[in-house]
């Protein structure tokens, strides 16, 4: 193919954000106050945000750019959307919050349990890392055992038992094995190799009886997008029934993101526990786990396992949460178009790369996409990285300066919400086209 000259767009104009970056670098470590923010794996600094609607990010220069992070997957609908901003306005005048309960965290847990059946009791808690440390903590108190199976490059928050072969920034900064876990806590986590079956079952067996949970993200999006191979899911559920050991879906990115009921519905699985979060605020801290009745009932005060928070339940995030579950689960629909939407960019970034000669994997599971800079299939860890990261900074970057807002890393995926219209798909497509050729040189 005959190719002109590739064009490379103008620098952006960020100097508010170049101070403040310099002012946070002396209180806050890094700068940031979670570390994939700080732009590390992709150069230069992070653009820091003023405001958002719909689709459209404004930072605090002016600038605007298409997102596609939506906050690492809550603003399902886009950006400030109405029915979450009423439902927050109307609440605060009652309290921001009363250590109390609430008429609300009722009306959210029976909204869960039924959009996700499988979840027949549930805590609220604040952030998707206490969902899975308290879930695993359940499941240790249950089972009366002391491991736990996590998958490499999987990221389940920075619990201390999960900071073993992590994903999303932990792997992006090198660290995937962090300083300060005690060698106790890490010797109670078991890794294997995502896609693997075989390999969980040899570990389950080597440790057998001692083996308390497993956790997976059932669609990986921390180490890219990874989905689950053909009756993988499956073979994890049996090996799970037949040990004894309890079945943990982390669903704190795919929960009512992948289909109304989570990965779960969408592969047909049932597992004894799930974890949930950042959907289920609309935006405002919010996490969950729930699951099988008798597991739960385990947490105090219905049982022994201790697990609290002041905040938890709380008046404005109930609000901000009931309002989009409740919108999502009255709109099916809009399941099938997020699916239709990510397909056209996920293959029209597939041919734009092969129309270049790169021939990239890019993968898609509904609304969660992920580009990686290799031309071999991404099934796991080992071969997301295989990912040129040198190239993919180059092209994070020269999207940016086009206004198209990626996930500051390879190892992370990006997320489309139902603001993104056919017109911004050619949009998102016209700067990838641009920006693979300026990455590359071609
Ligand atoms: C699958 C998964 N589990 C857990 C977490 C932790 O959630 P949070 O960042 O809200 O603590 C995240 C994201 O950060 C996640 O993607
Ligand atoms: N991959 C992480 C969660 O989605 C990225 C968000 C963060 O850690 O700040």
């Amino acid at each position: 193919m005959q190719l002109s000259s590739p064009t490379t767009a103008p620098e952006l104009a960020l100097p508010t954000s170049a101070a403040l970056f310099e002012r946070a670098k002396n209180h806050i470590p890094g700068g940031v106050n979670s570390p994939v923010r700080a732009f590390r794996a992709v150069g230069g600094h992070p653009v820091f945000m003023q405001s958002a609607k719909g689709a459209w990010l404004t930072d605090v220069d002016g600038n605007q750019y298409l997102d596609f992070i939506n906050s690492w997957g809550p603003m399902i609908l886009g950006h400030a959307p109405d029915i979450v901003l009423d439902a927050v306005q109307a609440a605060i005048p009652a309290s921001l919050s009363f250590g109390a309960p609430t008429r609300r965290e009722v009306e959210m847990a029976e909204l869960i349990k039924q959009m996700v059946p499988s979840i027949e009791k549930v805590r609220l808690v604040n952030s998707g890392t206490e969902a899975t440390m308290s879930a695993i903590r359940v499941a240790r108190g249950y089972t009366g055992r002391n491991k736990i199976i996590k998958f490499e490059g999987c990221y389940h928050g920075h619990g201390d038992s999960f900071l073993i072969a992590a994903g999303s920034g932990a792997l992006t900064l090198g660290t995937p094995d962090s300083p300060g876990v005690t060698e106790g806590v890490a010797q109670d986590t078991l890794t294997v190799p995502y896609n693997d079956l075989p390999a969980v079952q040899h570990i389950i067996e080597v440790n057998e009886g001692q083996v308390a949970a497993l956790i997976l993200e059932p669609v990986v999006g921390n180490m890219g997008l990874v989905a689950p191979q053909e009756g993988y899911l499956q073979g994890l559920r049996d090996l799970c029934t037949q040990h004894g050991i309890v079945l943990i879906f982390d669903e704190v990115m795919t929960g009512f993101r992948l289909a109304r009921g989570g990965a779960q519905e969408l592969y047909g699985i049932t597992p004894d526990m799930t974890t949930l979060g950042k959907i289920i605020g609309g935006g405002m801290p919010v996490g969950a786990y729930g699951g099988r009745q008798d597991i739960m009932d385990n947490v105090a005060p219905a049982g022994k396992v201790y697990q609290a928070g002041t905040l938890s339940g709380n008046p404005i995030a109930t609000a901000a949460g009931i309002a989009q579950l409740t919108y999502l689960q009255e709109h099916p629909e809009l399941y099938d178009e997020l699916n239709r939407i990510t397909t056209r960019l996920a293959d029209g970034t597939r041919q734009i790369a092969a129309e270049l000669g790169l021939n990239y994997t890019v993968n898609q599971v509904g609304s969660m996409f992920s580009v990686f800079f290799t031309d071999k299939p991404v099934h796991n860890l080992a071969d997301a990285k295989h990912s040129d990261t040198e190239a993919f900074g180059r092209y994070f970057r020269a999207m940016l300066h086009r206004g198209i807002y990626l996930a500051p890393a390879q190892y992370e995926a990006l997320f489309v919400s139902t603001a993104i219209t056919d017109e911004l798909v050619e949009v998102y497509l016209t700067a990838c086209r641009e920006a693979m050729r300026e990455a590359h040189g071609l």
